[in-house]
């Protein structure tokens, strides 16, 4: 009646006489071992977590959030090509496929070869003005081969700062050593919360500002809604709270965001002038190569970007790239680049002109430089 007895009374049944339960039990016994191994075999290569419905499901519904807040997104400027800069050293497709397989629009990143490198949170932001010229900067600095950057506006620091660094650091291509991440978002610079959140993510950040006469930028700035929603009231009765007193409306985003002045004086209670360039929105277009320079120089890289980069498309009334940043064909800037402006009624420009005029002479005095808006 001993165990031992029992055990071998039962090995040898099973063996020679087995009664139908005794068959059951055992099968189950083996079944169950198999599917055990089977499924950890399935572990170990690493595709249990991924066959999860739940995990796929959170994971869907993850990236179904991002997608979201990524189109929400409002430069109309779809990256001509490839949403993420790459390097010169890696001459690879600019498109990389998504998690899904198909190459991502605005994401993509052209990666290097391997895939080697790794996603670091910016080091030098664009941080405006709005129509100042900011996608012209960030086209002409992708060719340099020590720039990685993102090509779609991620408004992380104005509306997505809630979802936190690190998927603001997802959002980045990938770099090497010696690289510098990038991402333009012209909104920045007329937010009030920007200063702070982007000195609390690191007090080194190198930030760049396009200015643009600000009532031109007025201009393209209207020019560019009413290209959205074309029933808005004409420039001139937004311009003015009253116009039988001449008196302009400030609260209007398109005269609000050319006080230069006043924005600076937000950064600057973060930043110290060293850490912020100027560049000129209408110097970048006579001469872009010079501008260019600045930029380089103010990043500390080499000045790789030169004259023999440019050309003037006469077509287009711009300087266009020669060779776009992993490609050797000619590259301007697309349809919503360089849009007719209205005839806006002389006078109202003189008003406006008039309004800007000591705003302006205290941003020429705040940053050294003089830009030939009042002339
Ligand atoms: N090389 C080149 N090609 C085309 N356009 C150029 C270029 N350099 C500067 N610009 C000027 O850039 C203006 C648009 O500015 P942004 O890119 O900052 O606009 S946005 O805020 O991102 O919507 C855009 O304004 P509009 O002319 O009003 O369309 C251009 O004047």
């Amino acid at each position: 009646t001993g165990c031992p007895g029992t055990g071998m009374a039962f090995s040898r049944i099973t063996v020679l006489d087995p009664p139908p339960r005794a068959i059951s039990r055992g099968a189950a016994v083996m079944l169950g071992s198999l599917l055990t191994s089977l499924f950890l075999l399935h572990c170990l290569s690493d595709r249990c977590s991924r066959a999860s419905p739940l995990k796929a499901s959170l994971e869907d519904l993850r990236s179904q959030r991002t997608k979201r807040l990524l189109s929400g997104w409002d430069d109309p400027e779809p990256p001509s090509a490839g949403a993420a800069g790459g390097s010169a050293r890696t001459q690879v497709p600019r498109e990389s496929p998504g998690p899904s397989g198909r190459a991502s629009p605005r994401f993509a990143g052209k990666l290097s070869p391997l895939g080697e490198g790794s996603k670091k949170l910016p080091q030098a932001l664009i941080i405006g003005v709005k129509k100042g010229g900011t996608r012209a900067l960030l086209e002409f600095l992708r060719v340099h081969p020590d720039i990685r950057a993102v090509g779609a506006e991620p408004h992380f620091f104005d509306r997505n700062y809630e979802n936190g660094l690190e998927w603001y650091r997802e959002l980045m291509p990938k770099t090497l050593e010696g690289q510098i991440t990038m991402e333009k978002t012209p909104s920045y610079f007329v937010t009030r919360e920007a200063p702070a959140r982007i000195s609390a993510m690191s007090r080194d950040t190198k930030l760049i500002v396009v200015v643009r006469d600000p009532v031109t930028r007025a201009i393209s700035d209207y020019t560019q809604t009413l290209s959205k929603k074309p029933d808005i009231p004409s420039f001139e009765s937004l311009t003015f709270k009253n116009r039988t007193t001449g008196l302009i409306d400030t609260s209007w985003s398109a005269v609000q965001i050319g006080i230069y002045a006043k924005h600076l004086d937000n950064w600057l209670q973060y930043f110290p002038m060293r850490q912020i360039l100027f560049v000129s929105g209408e110097r970048l277009i006579s001469d872009p190569a010079g501008e260019l320079g600045r930029v380089q120089d103010f990043l500390g890289l080499k000045r790789i970007i030169t004259d023999k980069h440019f050309y003037f498309n006469q077509t287009k009334g711009f300087p266009c790239l020669k060779k776009a940043e992993g490609s050797s064909k000619p590259h301007c800037l697309g349809k919503t680049k360089g849009r007719t402006h209205p005839n806006i009624d002389p006078e109202v420009v003189q008003r406006l002109r008039d309004f800007y005029r000591p705003f302006n002479m205290k941003f020429y005095q705040m940053t050294g430089r003089f830009f030939g808006w009042d002339d």
